[in-house]
């Protein structure tokens, strides 16, 4: 796995009081069709593979000597870091399906990403885009940075609400990686937000 993916340490996409029904409810959607071991040990492969999700890189990676020492310390993922309980940013739960090169995030937006009065914020729409469809390049393509995201606000995602993030592989151009990215009400009936990112 690469790096992110692989440290040990907590890991935040784990179900966890703050997540509301539906949230619970989509999580145990992907993760009933993830690999399951049984108990004499053998594992069944599953279409679907949960991603963990830690709040530090710099700690397990080499390299960064050109970083202060303070801020290798005190380096964390931008949406891992909010020590308020109770889901006040970003909860979120990340699953790969490698074989149909799709990736699905659920998102929960707390009330820390407030936009427009009761609704998210552009912006952490973006992150949260970002997020997924930069989780899914880097699962395709190995180490990446965005390098274009274009993004389409269709309507307003409700503070509080959880959404069914998708985001499916366009086409690879060399070391190029292209993707789209939909955001969704949970039932899929009403389009958030569309976007496509190069990676
Ligand atoms: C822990 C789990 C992980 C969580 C996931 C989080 C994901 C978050 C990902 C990020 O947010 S990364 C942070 C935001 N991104 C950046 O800060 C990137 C800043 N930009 C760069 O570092 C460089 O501009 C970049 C690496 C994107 C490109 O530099 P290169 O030196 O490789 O570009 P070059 O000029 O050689 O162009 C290579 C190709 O890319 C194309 N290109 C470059 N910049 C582009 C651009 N901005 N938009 C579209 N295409 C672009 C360029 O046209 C060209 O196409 P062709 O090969 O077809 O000629």
């Amino acid at each position: 796995l690469p790096l992110p993916f692989s440290s040990k340490s907590r890991d935040f996409s784990l179900p966890n009081s703050s997540w509301n029904s539906e949230m619970k409810r989509l999580y145990e959607h992907y993760n009933s069709q993830c690999e399951v071991e049984s108990e004499d040990g053998e594992k069944q492969k599953g279409l679907w593979r949960r991603l963990p999700s830690y709040n530090r890189s710099l700690k397990y990676a080499t390299g960064g000597v050109y970083l202060s020492k303070l801020i290798q310390s005190k380096a964390r993922l931008f949406t891992r870091n909010i020590k308020e309980q109770g889901g006040a940013a970003f909860e979120y739960v990340l699953f790969n399906n490698e074989e149909e090169q799709r990736c699905v995030g659920i998102f929960q937006a707390g009330h820390l990403l407030e936009g427009p009065p009761g609704n998210v914020h552009g912006g952490a729409i973006a992150t949260i885009i970002d997020t997924v469809t930069g989780t899914h390049a880097t699962l395709l393509s190995g180490t990446v940075m965005t390098a274009n995201l274009n993004i389409n606000y269709r309507s307003p995602i409700p503070l509080g609400g959880t959404v069914h993030i998708e985001s499916s592989l366009d086409r690879k151009e060399g070391r190029k990686t292209f993707l789209s990215c939909r955001v969704t009400s949970t039932d899929g009936s009403k389009l958030h937000t569309e976007a496509t990112g190069d990676f």
